[in-house]
Formats: C-alpha cells, sequence, structure tokens
C-alpha cells in the first residue's frame, strides 16, 4: 500500500458539511433507510472518490484541536501521537479497505509494543471481523507481534460461545484462529453468568488488568483506555451494543454494563460504555456497504442537536485518533453532490 494509504488529518470546519436527512431513531430489524441523497458538500470539503486502490478523500470533523498547519505536520502517520484527531478515509471497495486497515492495525501493534511492551485490541463483531482477514495473510501473520497482543469485545452477545450469534465465536474462526495470540490473553466472556452477571465479571477483569498495567488508564477520563479499538456501526448508527435512543447511551458509572432489550437479536447483550470507548487511543469505525449511508450521512453531517445524536455520533475521543475506514457505497449520500 502506497504511503498514501496512510490516513492524513487537517482541521477544516465541521460546518462546511450542511445536514443530512433525519434518521429516524428506530429499532431492528426495522434497517433505517434514507429517502433522499445528503445535501451538497460545500466546494472546500468535497469528497473526492477516484479509481485509486489509495484511500482518496481525508478530511476532519468535529472538535478541531491545533491550528490546520501543525495538524497536517503532526499526523501524517498512524502512529503518530494521539491527540484528539479525526479522519475520513474512503476506498473504492471494501478489498482495498481492508489491506489499508491491516497496515494501520499492524502499525499501532509495533508502536504500542515498542511503547508499552503490550498491544490492547478491542473487536466489534459483525462485518468487521470480515475486514479484518489481511491481518491473518502475509506480510502481517509473520511480521506482527501477536504475543504481545491482548483482545476484547466492545460487546458480546450473552450466548454460549460456540453458537451461531457469538461474537467470540465470529472472531475466533475468521481472525483469532489464524494468527498467535496467546489464549490467555484473549479475554472472553463468561457464558455461564447472567447478563448482568456477565457484565460485572467482564468489568471486574479489566479492573485486573488496569490493576496490573496491561489496560492502561486515560490520564484525561479516568475510564481505561484501549489502545486501538476497531468497530463496525449497524444501519441504524449503533455501535457496540449501544443503541438510538436507547437509555444504555448515558451510563457513565460502569465500564461494562448490559442490556436485555436490544432491538437488534439476540436481546441479552453486554457491552462497554461510551466514557470507555471514548477514552481510547485509537478507534477504527469500519463501514462499508450501501446500507450505512443513511446513518455516515448523518454522522458526518454539521447539524447536530443534542437530542437525536446517533450512537455513532456519540463516539467522539477526548483524546485520541478516531479515523472512519469507509468504501464508497457507504458513502454515497455525501458523493452525491460532490465533485469527482
Ligand atoms: O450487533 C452488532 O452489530 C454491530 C454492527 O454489525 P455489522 O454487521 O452491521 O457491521 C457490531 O459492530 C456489533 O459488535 C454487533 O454486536
Amino acid at each position: 500500500m502506497a504511503a498514501s494509504a496512510v490516513p492524513l488529518f487537517s482541521t477544516a470546519p465541521t460546518n462546511r458539511l450542511r445536514h443530512c436527512p433525519q434518521l429516524p431513531v428506530s429499532r431492528l430489524p426495522e434497517i433505517p433507510r434514507v429517502a433522499s441523497p445528503c445535501e451538497t458538500l460545500a466546494p472546500a470539503t468535497r469528497i473526492s472518490l477516484s479509481a485509486a486502490t489509495a484511500p482518496t478523500h481525508l478530511r476532519s470533523h468535529r472538535r478541531p484541536t491545533s491550528p490546520p498547519s501543525a495538524m497536517a505536520s503532526k499526523a501524517t502517520s498512524a502512529a503518530t501521537a494521539a491527540s484528539g484527531k479525526q479522519g475520513l478515509l474512503v476506498f473504492d471497495r471494501e478489498e482495498v479497505l481492508s489491506v489499508s486497515l491491516a497496515k494501520y492495525t499492524a502499525e499501532l501493534s509495533e508502536k504500542f509494543v515498542r511503547e508499552r511492551g503490550a498491544f490492547t485490541v478491542v473487536l466489534s463483531g459483525g462485518s468487521l471481523i470480515m475486514s479484518l482477514r489481511k491481518l491473518t495473510e502475509s506480510p502481517y501473520l509473520e511480521s506482527v507481534d501477536w504475543a504481545k497482543w491482548h483482545v476484547f469485545w466492545v460487546d458480546e452477545r450473552v450466548v454460549p460461545k460456540d453458537h451461531e450469534d457469538s461474537n467470540y465465536k465470529l472472531a475466533f474462526d475468521g481472525f483469532l484462529s489464524k494468527v498467535s495470540i496467546p489464549p490467555g490473553q484473549v479475554y472472553a466472556i463468561n457464558d455461564a453468568l447472567s447478563a448482568e452477571g456477565a457484565a460485572e465479571d467482564y468489568e471486574t477483569a479489566l479492573k485486573h488488568l488496569v490493576n496490573v498495567g496491561v489496560v492502561a488508564v486515560s490520564s484525561v477520563t479516568g475510564y481505561p483506555r484501549f489502545d486501538l479499538m476497531l468497530l463496525g456501526m449497524g444501519p441504524d448508527g449503533h455501535i457496540a451494543s449501544l443503541f438510538p435512543g436507547h437509555p444504555l447511551l448515558h451510563v457513565t458509572e460502569k465500564w461494562v454494563t448490559f442490556i436485555k432489550d436490544s432491538p437488534k437479536p439476540p436481546p441479552e447483550r453486554i457491552t462497554f460504555t461510551l466514557p470507555v470507548i471514548n477514552s481510547s487511543a485509537y478507534i477504527a469505525m469500519v463501514v462499508t456497504g450501501a446500507g450505512k449511508a443513511g446513518a455516515v450521512c448523518k454522522a458526518l453531517g454539521s447539524e447536530k442537536s443534542a437530542s437525536d445524536l446517533l450512537p455513532v455520533e456519540m463516539a467522539s475521543l477526548e483524546d485520541g485518533e478516531f479515523t472512519w475506514f469507509t468504501d464508497k457505497a457507504a458513502v454515497s449520500m455525501l458523493q452525491g453532490k460532490a465533485s469527482v
């Protein structure tokens, strides 16, 4: 992958993107569809999608933290120091995205192993796992220091680990079984417990790993600070098991909580809370396919009202680097009026 595949970040003001049609606060399995395309993108923030294989557009959104020139020179690599940066990568197709995602993850692995002797990685379930497949191939299969990885789940369904709905099973079959991470460093939930019990048990395990220094702590928020969260987003804008309009979005007193009425089956799940997600050092938000274009459009638009934010819009790093990995289909509602 060419050097241009490495995320770049700028500090263009967010208000140049006009708003998308409102996504209904919906409950799966009804998948929200946005009827009309996003409104026009101002020229200065056009999304440029070319036929090149490298990511073709990078822009910032939300909370610029330093002058553009300083930011641009600071943030030329996935492995630069985190400082609240935001970026969007758009790839022609998922195949190309998966190559870049592997490089990005491998670079961060190298950085954190060098700096702190461990790499704490949080996985989601869903389509994300398939997009990690290039990590299980050469050169990463041989070059990544898998022995230093510690793997967690941002959410998990309360089902046995060999159940088709298990995020652990999905990750094991598609990723973990193909790389040499020590099994003791793969932190699955206790599937013998209730949802409440499993959430509490997982939080207790995290506290132990914080105490022994495997998991870092955010000096800004005091919550655990994972090195990298590899997240997906549902068509309704949900992340982890935090769904639009659900009270769990406002839980701050717990690191891990549970849901028994998930609008997307299965109903019982555990999930990291938003403050934990937002304390990460790096987040890769991996979103592909036209079915998610409405939520992407809303999330990357600028007109926010505090009352109707999608969960994905509430993911905002306090002191880290947030990168959207998308394909053309996922940004198609942004692309509609942009010149290419
Ligand atoms: O239920 C879940 O859905 C989301 C999104 O999944 P996707 O297949 O649409 O990418 C996933 O990120 C989450 O971990 C999972 O439990």
